[in-house]
Parts: C-alpha cells; sequence; structure tokens
C-alpha cells in the first residue's frame, strides 16, 4: 500500500509518514490536502510525497483518514518554494508549508466554496465590437444591459437586477453568446483619481528608458531595481510592463508593504485595465474570502495578484512577472514564526520561474544598492518627477535651539500651516509615534508607567482615558495618583499622534485637521473614507504615522512638515539611519507630486548632521555610499550574511544559558564568525524574557552550510522552557 508522506504544522523538522486510506492513491495527490490522527487529535496536512517505502514499522503505521479533493492539489512549483524556504531559513517544512495556506484550508473541514456574493460582468472583447442591431429589437433587456456596460465597463448582479427581473437570464444568454463575462471580483469604493481614470500618459524619457529595456526581457528571470525618485511615475512604468503580461496571459504578483496601499493601486490598475481579473490578498481579509482570491490566484484565473507579504505564497500557475513596490521596507520581512522576506522569496520565485522581477523603491534598501552596484541587479533610474512642471520639494531644515516649540511646533512650522491654508492647500504633518504621549510620568517621583508584561513604557491614549503597550496590546486605566508616591501631579510626557492633532485645532480652529494612524484606519473601511476625504479636499492638514509616508499620491498636498525624528539619528541599530533616511525621503516626497511647488520642513536640533544634508540635496547615492563605508569598516550586512538564534524563557537566565551552550556547539563546528549571547533590545516581552546570539559570515554559501549543522545539533540540546528559533537575515535585533 502507498506510503504518503505529509506535511503538518508541528516544529519538528521532519514528514510524517501515513498509509494511505484507499488504493487510488497516484503522484497527482502530491500537494493535496490530507487529514490524519496525530497523537490524540486529527490534523490537516498536505502531502509531500507518495512512497512505497516508510522506515516506520509498519505496524506503528497509521492510515490517513481522508484525502481532500475539493480543490486542486498545490502546484509543484509552489512546493518547491516551500522547501526553499525551509532550507533557506532553516524552518520546519510543516509549519512553512501550512502557513502558506490560507486559513480556510487548514481547517479539518472540506472547503465548500460560495459564490461570490460580488459577482461583476463585463463586455468581452467580442462583446465591445458587436454590432448589438443583430439582437432582435424585442428582447429589450439585452438591448439594456449592452449599453449601460458599454457606458459603465462593469456591473453587479443587484444593479442589472434593477434594469430588469429578468436581467439573470439574459446575462446568461450573452455569456452564452461569448459577449459578457463573469468577473468574480469585488470592486473597490476607492475613487479612482480622475486623470488616471481617462488618460493613459506620454511615457518620460526616463519612463520609457525602462520600459524599452525591459520590456524584451519580460519572458527571462532578472532582477531589475527600478530606482526612481518620488512622484517620478514608477507605478506608470509598472502598468506597461503588466499590460504586456496580460497581453501574453500571465498572472502578475504585485506585492506592496502596507494593507494601506492596496485600495489605492487596486484603483489605478481597474482604471487602466477595466476588465481585470484582480484578486486582493491581506490580512484585512475574511478567511473565505481569503480563500477564494487563492483559488482564484490557483486555477489562473486571477490576472493580477496584489497584496502584502503573505501573497508571495500564492500559486500562479501562470507566472509572468513580480513587483515589489517599496522594496526597502522593513514590514516585508515577517518578524515572527517563519522569518522570511518576502522580498527575497520574491526573488527566488522569479527565478525559480524563469520571470523578472523588478524591486521599485526611491530609497533603495543598501542590499538592493549594493547588489546593483555590483551587478547582480539591474539598474534603471528614474531621476525627475513625472507630473510636468513638478520638482522635488525643497526641504529646509528648521532649527529648534533657536525656533523654540510650543506643542511641538515652531513658529516657521505654523506659518507654512497658515500659508498652506491660506491658499487652499493641503498639508501633512509627521509624527511617528501614535497615542497622545508616550509616556505617562510622575513628576514628584519620576515614576512611568511601565508594561507589566514587557520592558516597555505605557503610551497613553488620552481620548479613552487608558494606557496602552504598543507591544502587546495590554490596556489598563489612567491612574490619578501616583501608585509609587501618591502624588497627584502625573502627567502625559511627550508627544503623539493624538496631542499634536490636539494642538493643531488650538493653532488652527477652522482647519479640518485628520489624524492617520493605526488607531484611527483599524475601523474595517475606514481609511476607503479618509482616503475618498482627501482626494476630495475634504481635509486641510493630515497628521500622520509612517503609514502616510509612503506610495501615497495626494496632488493638492504642498507641504511637510516632520516634527521630531532626531532620536533615530543616534539609535544603537546599524540600520537605523538607512531607515530614517529613506522614511523622511518617502514622506518629503508627498509634497508637490502634481505641479504645486512643494515644501518639506524638518525640525531639528542637528540641523548640520550629514543625513539632514542628503535629504536637503535629494541625494540618496551620497548617503548610500557613506553608509556603504560605515557598514564596510564595521562588518556589517551587506559585507556579511548575518542570523540570530532567537531564545525566550520565563527567566532570562535560561534563554542565555540555552544560548550559552549553543555557543559551544557553532565553535565546535568551525568557519563561522559566533558572538556572545545578549539580551534582546526589548529583553520582556509579552512576559518572556528574550535574548539572542548572533553569528556571521562573509560567505552566505558558508552560513547556511554552517546553519544546517548547527540545527540539528541545536535540536539534540536540552532545551527545556525555552522557546528558540534561527532568523536568517535578521532585521530587528
Ligand atoms: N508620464 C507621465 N506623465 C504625467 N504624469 C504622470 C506620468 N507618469 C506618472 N504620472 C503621474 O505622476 C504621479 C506620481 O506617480 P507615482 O505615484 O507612480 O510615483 P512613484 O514613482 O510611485 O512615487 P513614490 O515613490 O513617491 O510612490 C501620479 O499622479 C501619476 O499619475
Ligand atoms: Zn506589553
Amino acid at each position: 500500500m502507498a506510503i504518503l508522506r505529509v506535511a503538518l504544522d508541528v516544529p519538528l523538522n521532519t514528514l510524517f509518514d501515513y498509509l494511505a486510506p484507499d488504493t487510488e492513491i497516484t503522484a497527482q495527490d502530491v500537494g493535496a490536502r490530507v487529514l490524519v490522527p496525530f497523537g490524540r487529535n486529527m490534523m490537516t496536512g498536505v502531502i509531500m510525497e507518495v512512497t512505497a517505502y516508510s522506515s516506520v514499522p509498519s505496524p506503528k503505521l497509521k492510515h490517513a483518514a481522508h484525502i481532500f479533493r475539493d480543490v486542486p492539489p498545490l502546484p509543484e512549483g509552489l512546493i518547491a518554494l516551500f522547501r526553499f524556504c525551509s532550507e533557506y531559513y532553516h524552518h520546519p517544512l510543516g509549519e512553512v508549508v501550512m502557513n502558506g495556506l490560507p486559513n480556510r484550508l487548514r481547517s479539518n473541514k472540506p472547503f465548500t466554496r460560495k459564490v461570490p456574493s460580488a459577482c461583476q460582468y463585463g463586455l468581452t472583447l467580442t462583446g465591445r465590437k458587436a454590432d448589438t442591431s443583430i439582437i432582435p429589437a424585442r428582447h429589450i433587456v439585452k438591448h439594456r444591459l449592452l449599453a449601460r456596460l458599454r457606458e459603465s465597463r462593469v456591473m453587479s448582479i443587484s444593479d442589472a437586477k434593477q434594469l430588469s427581473p429578468r436581467a439573470p437570464k439574459a446575462l446568461n444568454e450573452l455569456i452564452t453568446l461569448g459577449w459578457i463575462e463573469e468577473i468574480p471580483f469585488a470592486h473597490p469604493a476607492t475613487p479612482v483619481p480622475a486623470a488616471q481614470a481617462l488618460q493613459i500618459p506620454v511615457l518620460t524619457t526616463d519612463q520609457r528608458n525602462a520600459v524599452d529595456v525591459i520590456a524584451p526581457e519580460i519572458g527571462e528571470f532578472n532582477t531589475w531595481l527600478l530606482h526612481g525618485v518620488t512622484g517620478s511615475g514608477k507605478t506608470e512604468v509598472y502598468l506597461r510592463l503588466i499590460s504586456l503580461v496580460l497581453r501574453q496571459a500571465r498572472q502578475t504578483l504585485v506585492l506592496v508593504p502596507e494593507i494601506n496601499l492596496t485600495p489605492q493601486l487596486e484603483a489605478v490598475f481597474r482604471a487602466r485595465f477595466p476588465t481585470l481579473r484582480l484578486v486582493s490578498l491581506h490580512s484585512g481579509l475574511s478567511p473565505s474570502e481569503r480563500a477564494a482570491g487563492w483559488l482564484q490566484a490557483q486555477e489562473g484565473a486571477a490576472e493580477i495578484v496584489l497584496g502584502t507579504r503573505l501573497a508571495v505564497f500564492t500559486p500562479l500557475p501562470k507566472l509572468g512577472l513580480i513587483i515589489v513596490d517599496e522594496e526597502q521596507d522593513a514590514s516585508f520581512k515577517q518578524q515572527d514564526g517563519l522569518r522570511y522576506s518576502a522580498r527575497d522569496v520574491a526573488i527566488f520565485r522569479a527565478k525559480q520561474a524563469g520571470v523578472p522581477v523588478i524591486l521599485g523603491s526611491a530609497t533603495p534598501s543598501l542590499e538592493s544598492h549594493y547588489n546593483a552596484v555590483t551587478g547582480r541587479y539591474l539598474r534603471l533610474r528614474l531621476s525627475s518627477r513625472a507630473v510636468k512642471n513638478a520638482a522635488l520639494p525643497v526641504v529646509r531644515c528648521i532649527d529648534t535651539r533657536a525656533a523654540k516649540t510650543k506643542e511641538s511646533f515652531s513658529p516657521p512650522v505654523i506659518s507654512a500651516l497658515e500659508r498652506c491654508l491660506a491658499l487652499n492647500q493641503q498639508s501633512l504633518v509627521f509624527i511617528n509615534r501614535r497615542g497622545y504621549a508616550p509616556v505617562l510620568l510622575c513628576k514628584s517621583c519620576g515614576w512611568a508607567a511601565t508594561c507589566e508584561r514587557c520592558a516597555s513604557r505605557l503610551v497613553v491614549h488620552l481620548r479613552d482615558k487608558r494606557l496602552r503597550c504598543h507591544h502587546c496590546g495590554h490596556q489598563e486605566r489612567f491612574p490619578n495618583v501616583c501608585p509609587e508616591c501618591g502624588d497627584q501631579d502625573v502627567v502625559p510626557f511627550g508627544h503623539g499622534t493624538q496631542r499634536v492633532e490636539a494642538a493643531l485645532a488650538e493653532y488652527f480652529p477652522g482647519a479640518r485637521i485628520m489624524r492617520i494612524d493605526r488607531d484611527s484606519t483599524s475601523r474595517k473601511d475606514a481609511w476607503q473614507h479618509m482616503l475618498r476625504d482627501i482626494h476630495e479636499q475634504r481635509v486641510d492638514i493630515l497628521v500622520g504615522t509612517q503609514i502616510l509616508a509612503k506610495g501615497h499620491d495626494f496632488p493638492k498636498l504642498s507641504l511637510v512638515s516632520i516634527l521630531n525624528s532626531d532620536a533615530s539619528l543616534f539609535s544603537t541599530d546599524f540600520r537605523a539611519s538607512e531607515r530614517l533616511f529613506a522614511q523622511l525621503m518617502q514622506v518629503a516626497g508627498r509634497a508637490g507630486r502634481a505641479g504645486i511647488p512643494g515644501e518639506v520642513l524638518i525640525q531639528t536640533e542637528f540641523p548640520d548632521h550629514p543625513l539632514y544634508h542628503a535629504l536637503r540635496q535629494h541625494d540618496y547615492d551620497l548617503l548610500a555610499q557613506t553608509l556603504l563605508e560605515e557598514r564596510k569598516t564595521a562588518g556589517f550586512p551587506p559585507f556579511v550574511y548575518q542570523a540570530l538564534l532567537r531564545a525566550e524563557a520565563p527567566k532570562i537566565d535560561t534563554a542565555l544559558g540555552f544560548l550559552t551552550s549553543a555557543v559551544a556547539v557553532a565553535k565546535a563546528l568551525g568557519e563561522i564568525e559566533v558572538f556572545d549571547p545578549v539580551p534582546a533590545q526589548m529583553a520582556r516581552l509579552k512576559g518572556m524574557e528574550r535574548a539572542y546570539l548572533l553569528v556571521q559570515s562573509g560567505s552566505r554559501k558558508k552560513l547556511q552550510a554552517f546553519l544546517g549543522a548547527w540545527r540539528t545539533k541545536l535540536d539534540a540540546l536540552p532545551s527545556r522552557k525555552v522557546r528558540w528559533t534561527v532568523d536568517v537575515d535578521p532585521m530587528d535585533f
């Protein structure tokens, strides 16, 4: 009887053998989900191999209970991708595979497909060209449907029923005729910016060049770095390339760092390709929506899959192109479980499929920049703004040692905001801290409210009178008196978005102010409404965190004020400068994108810092070169390859003890640089004490070989009460 080798969601680096439940097992069943007994429970896994032999003695082998044939098995390419991730990230294969599936497909129940309620109809190419007079005039409903579709391009079933109760029947007949097709995807509620909806712009010279260089190579693997200044029209380059891929009837995968960027991009794609079949995949979907989108991708029906990092594991049988927008963004890296970088997995995937991958950014990561310098990636530049007469904004530093701030605002920033209001233009105030104030302090004894489960301060949320931990979500009521000394003088200290919003309301009572951070956008659809209000100019001043910093295109926005970013200038994290620069360049890049001159004001006590200097000059290359030299001297990535062994335990000594044994094992394996175990920067998180151990090498191959051998030894170490994981190419320490 055939043996199934099954991947299960358990932290053991092995597959599990089961006897097949029936005799009709073939190699075709590789990739199918299967229900198996595991311990005392039943679990759903994925069949990775079908073989004739097992090393498990046959009396011990159990029968698998059931093979799900409700959806097609995972394609070979996806299984290969999972294997690659398991090997490269040294993470158990079963967890990798199951983590890559939508939740609904991980459950022990078969998947039943709901007919998508938001099904849409559109004209096919034949339908668009057809001579409607061949349909008899008495078929009024059909004529009405066709006329309506010529006008609005798509309609839902309820739109159709409004035309006539007989519309569903007429639609079906037109589908049979090949004039109309079903587009089983919901359309966004986001407004399409009018200019984009109507006309296709003439490419700028830089855009033309980028398209002309990439287009002939569209059938081949290459990593392209599309390095274009903010507002240079990278999206238009994507659109032109996507249209080539659509013509070949192949699929495009588009990855963005933030869920908030999906509606805008989705609207742009739909405006350009009205009958496009697009699915969005991100964490904001219900489990069945996500599973439905995933299956449409797997069936090849979705022409574009647009999503956040998890979308990199979508099955795409006809993959033709991958785009990673804002490739430098840290949110492409998963920070728990399988700690993968969606950008790096995307590159592997493109290579595997023999298709190009485009990394787009105004501020490429130093790794990608270095890869372009050394020729591993092919760089294309877009060096000016795309819109006629739009120039990069003027960036100025306001020295707050001279221009003292009041409630976060210096006089020059206040006057600039005033001018902007008077001109009826929009402005953006950037502060990278949500909540009202980052700390609650007792002025009498110096007590500060801290989280009981994390090594962090509690953030003051004044509106709901609560203190919140931004790391674990813990909340508590506001104390009326200091719990330490009983004094009543407990006050919020420092500034967050809510406090800045309140201060602005005092400064400008007549202005329409909108705060945009994770708190204000958490309600479903909130962001869509906010976007519309911004586009339709029902907002004067935006106050926001990094959510607002990247990717957005708000034509009426002319002023960006950055309130306080000095703290990151002197961080101990070697990536801090790179990140700060990217973030500020991105946020500055929101100003003056559509021809109104843009201005950026940075409040700082260190106006002479090289980072601000580079920012004023819009000189990415200069800063990148300086940072690369620093990294080279210090022996940091991209000149070395790193991995962290992370350990957590209820007591820090337990975690450090485990890591100390790991050091001994590592040193015995040799040929690798091994550092001392240290407590993590956030030493306590969610009640666990955390520490890590860094290993690195100048050769990725050597590091990989070492990690393979090390892992096996680590598995054998006593590790009671310790949870540990390997983090390859770590981003945070
Ligand atoms: N060839 C063109 N002619 C005129 N306008 C254009 C052209 N290409 C793009 N645009 C417009 O330029 C604006 C900026 O484009 P886009 O948002 O793609 O920039 P970007 O390169 O992605 O910038 P960022 O990195 O800041 O997100 C958009 O409003 C877009 O419609
Ligand atoms: Zn906490």
